[in-house]
């Protein structure tokens, strides 16, 4: 897929936000390979955890690309490689114009300053020893950036843009709950006024009543600021309603990537059907009956991932090609502009069910029958 032209399919832009297609990263073949050692003098390498496998992708302006996948495909790590906290192993990665892929990050400040991320865990992310005042003010001290009305001013200004009392400004980050913390980490990453942020998996530490009003706020930021942002997120959920275009994950590839409609009422990988498969979503005239697939066993180990299509040992549609030739990212006949799957015996473009459910996994298949005999 070509990095350097916008992806086909983008919507336009809403009101105050830059152009479409203008792409503010562009991520190319990125591969993390991270070292297994052995031995306690000589620390030989004997292996590598293929975490990220050769990635590529683009983010317009203002945009928003989600990255959903099971735990341990490689989200987490592209994140990083993006926002450069990880030495990618191959690939590029260009932002704003500028290939950073291998720039050292005391001499990328521009790109810092634009480029932040948002954190998981609002617990370990924020220092305890320093206030609320301190950990906001702090990315622009150290960026040598001076705001007209002060750095306290400032950054009262944005703990009320996050929805933060500015008075809370001395106390300290065990004085708040999940919520607050998350909202603080949202307020530190405004503070350079980011071009792009990556937020990665923002509100899955959060009580499920609270993660609503999180993602809200970043989608109010987003829209007001124009920040383009990577959403990372295993809860398919939250990324439809947030990103308009999302990417699947899979043992270190994406699998598929289309925009939010097509991905969820029309994907082609079986892995994106499985996946849609497992959301429990209302059904509020009780006709339209969803596909069930329930997929065998975990996601093999990324250290020695299998031949030809990652998935194929999960996959019920695997044939002798799919051993032997991996299926390059394309759009498929039948698919929109800007909708790419990787597979070579793709699905149906629909989510209704099929004549018979698809049940891979044999413990699931025996407790169901348990059921039905016990009923
Ligand atoms: N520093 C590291 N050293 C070795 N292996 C690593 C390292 N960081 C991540 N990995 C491995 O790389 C793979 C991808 O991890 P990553 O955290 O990117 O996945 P993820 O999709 O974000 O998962 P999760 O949703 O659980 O965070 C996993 O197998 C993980 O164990």
């Amino acid at each position: 897929m070509s990095t350097t032209q916008p992806l086909p399919g983008q919507q336009s832009a809403p009101a105050g936000q830059p152009p479409a297609g203008e792409n503010l990263l562009e991520v190319s073949g990125l591969r993390k390979h991270f070292p297994i050692r052995h031995g306690i003098v000589f620390q030989r390498q004997i292996g590598a955890v293929h975490a990220v496998d050769g990635v590529d992708f683009t983010v317009g302006a203002g945009r928003t690309l989600g990255l959903v996948g099971e735990s341990g495909c490689g989200k987490s790590t592209t994140g990083r490689l993006v926002t450069r906290l990880l030495e990618p192993t191959a690939g590029t990665v260009v932002f704003d114009g500028e290939d950073i892929t291998h720039t050292p990050v005391t001499r990328m400040k521009e790109a810092r300053r634009n480029l932040q991320m948002i954190f998981q865990d609002p617990y370990s992310s924020l220092n305890p020893r320093h206030t609320v005042g301190t950990i906001v003010e702090t990315p622009m001290r150290l960026n040598g950036i001076n705001p007209p009305q002060g750095h306290k001013r400032r950054a009262q200004e944005l703990l009320e843009t996050v929805g933060l009392n500015p008075e809370h400004y001395n106390r300290y980050p065990n004085e708040f709950s999940g919520g607050q913390r998350q909202r603080i980490g949202i307020a530190r990453a405004l503070a350079l006024k980011p071009k792009l942020i990556v937020a990665d998996e923002p509100v899955s530490a959060l009580d499920v009543s609270i993660q609503a009003q999180v993602v809200n706020l970043l989608q109010d930021l987003q829209r007001e600021f124009g920040i383009a942002f990577v959403f990372i997120a295993h809860d398919l959920a939250v990324v439809r309603h947030f990103c308009e275009r999302v990417a699947v994950m899979y043992l270190g590839k994406i699998v598929e990537i289309a925009d939010r409609q097509t991905l969820y009422t029309r994907p082609r990988h079986p892995y994106t059907h499985a996946l849609l498969s497992a959301v429990p979503e209302a059904d509020p005239d009780g006709i339209r009956r969803r596909e069930r697939i329930r997929l065998a066993g975990d996601v093999p180990s990324p250290v020695d991932p299998p031949s030809g299509c990652r998935f194929r040992t999960r996959c019920w549609k695997a044939r002798e090609r799919c051993v032997t030739e991996e299926p390059p990212l394309v759009r498929l006949g039948g698919s929109p502009d800007g909708h790419l799957t990787a597979c070579h015996f793709p699905e149906e473009p629909t989510i209704e069910a099929r004549e018979e459910d698809i049940v891979l996994d044999p413990a699931v298949t025996g407790r169901e029958e348990t059921a039905a005999g016990t009923a």
